[in-house]
């Protein structure tokens, strides 16, 4: 790959703006991206991100939708490369209340889009999911698999991947599209971790139970079709998914367009975790089986060969346990999230 821009180019130093930088993957990247050397401002609206996860000097509240602003930063700031992470992403809310998600991340995202026109930015890192795979056929998924999204957020995300395609064709934007698995774990510094209100990941949790916060955990479903019958994520820790943005910001070139899974391409069962949150803590965590949540595939593992061969990019976290470890950090020395 011809670098000519970013960390190994002859432009060591970008200006980066990273739209929903106050969120739990987004405050990792923006200190990742700042740590490398770059000149990094956050964009948010604090609607679900947090203020503690940014520097103060570095943060501009805004919203995504508002295109006038966007572009006034984008031009005051000089910025050359933004990283987009801003979205709602919960994927049973946006089975009841889809309006607001084809709001936020398909209208907003839109509108950024134009702003990046405006102010004439042709470098974007966008936040993508598995979720845009629906219930793939077979496992390990490779971006050639079918996008067969089955929720809305699914769609959302989908809907601005085919955005990008066409943007890049007729105006030379430049893109990548990281399509990331479960996102877990925390900071290694233990300052940064993850606060989502209400908390619908399994880690998190689970590790509240260890903290005597819940009672115990309810494990959705124990009839898949997989080893212990629970389902089975792959799990990729927050700084790994940090760790490619980086290299993403430097490898978008202007009037490509690509996409990418972003997993460690191992596998854990539900039960899997609750194991290795027992080992970390050494807390008993009771667990509950319940009903099958609507919409959750059997297996999702990711194929990530080509984020390996494109960016270089190599997980440091491949075994769920290390990943718990990180998290149990953040949640001891934060209980009550950044508030406490
Ligand atoms: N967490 C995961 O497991 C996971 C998996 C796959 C993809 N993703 C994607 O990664 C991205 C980040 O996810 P996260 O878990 O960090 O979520 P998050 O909610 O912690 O972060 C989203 C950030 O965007 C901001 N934001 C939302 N709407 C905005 C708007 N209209 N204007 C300005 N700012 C706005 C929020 O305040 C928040 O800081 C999302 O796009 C999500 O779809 C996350
Ligand atoms: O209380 C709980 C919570 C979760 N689970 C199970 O734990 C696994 C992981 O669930 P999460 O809610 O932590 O994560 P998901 O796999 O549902 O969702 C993730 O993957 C999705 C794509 O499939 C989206 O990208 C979404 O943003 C991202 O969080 C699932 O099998 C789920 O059924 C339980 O058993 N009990």
């Amino acid at each position: 790959m011809g670098h000519t821009f970013g960390l190994k180019g002859s432009n060591p130093r970008v200006n980066v703006l990273v739209v929903g930088g106050a969120g739990y993957v987004g405050s990792h990247a923006a200190r990742r991206i700042a740590a490398a050397g770059h000149d990094v401002w956050i964009y948010d609206n604090l609607s679900t991100g947090h203020r503690e996860a940014c520097l103060p000097e570095r943060l501009i509240e805004g919203e995504l939708a508002d295109r006038k602003t966007l572009t006034k930063v984008l031009t005051d700031h000089k910025i050359e490369a933004v990283l987009h992470f801003a979205a709602c992403c919960y994927v049973g809310e946006s089975v009841t209340q889809p309006a607001k998600y084809y709001q936020n991340n398909v209208v907003g995202t839109l509108a950024l889009l134009d702003a990046l026109r405006a102010a004439e930015v042709s470098r974007l890192v966008f936040s993508s999911t598995t979720a845009v795979y629906g219930t793939p056929d077979k496992v390990p998924i490779t971006e050639d698999t079918p996008l067969n999204p089955i929720s809305p957020y699914g769609f959302t995300k989908r809907v601005v991947e085919h955005a990008l395609v066409d943007y890049a064709h007729a105006y030379g934007l430049g893109s990548i599209a990281l399509r990331y698995f479960n996102a877990s774990g925390a900071s290694r510094e233990g300052n940064l971790g993850e606060d989502h209100a209400p908390e619908t990941h399994l880690i998190p949790l689970v590790l509240q139970v260890a903290l005597g916060q819940r009672d115990k955990i309810t494990i959705f479903g124990d009839d898949y079709p997989t080893e212990d019958g629970t389902c089975v994520r792959d799990y990729i820790h927050v700084e790994d998914l940090a760790e490619a943005h980086l290299l993403a910001l430097d490898a978008v070139e202007p009037g490509t367009c690509n996409a990418m899974n972003l997993g460690s391409e191992h596998g854990a069962s539900v039960l899997q975790v609750v194991e290795a949150c027992r080992e970390v803590t050494g807390h008993e965590i009771p667990v509950e089986f319940g009903p099958r949540r609507e919409g959750d595939p059997a297996e999702l593992i990711a194929d990530a060969s080509r984020a390996r061969e494109k960016l270089g990019w190599q997980p440091e976290f491949t075994d769920i346990r290390s990943i718990v470890e990180t998290a149990w950090q953040w949640h001891l020395e934060h209980p009550d999230g950044y508030s406490s």
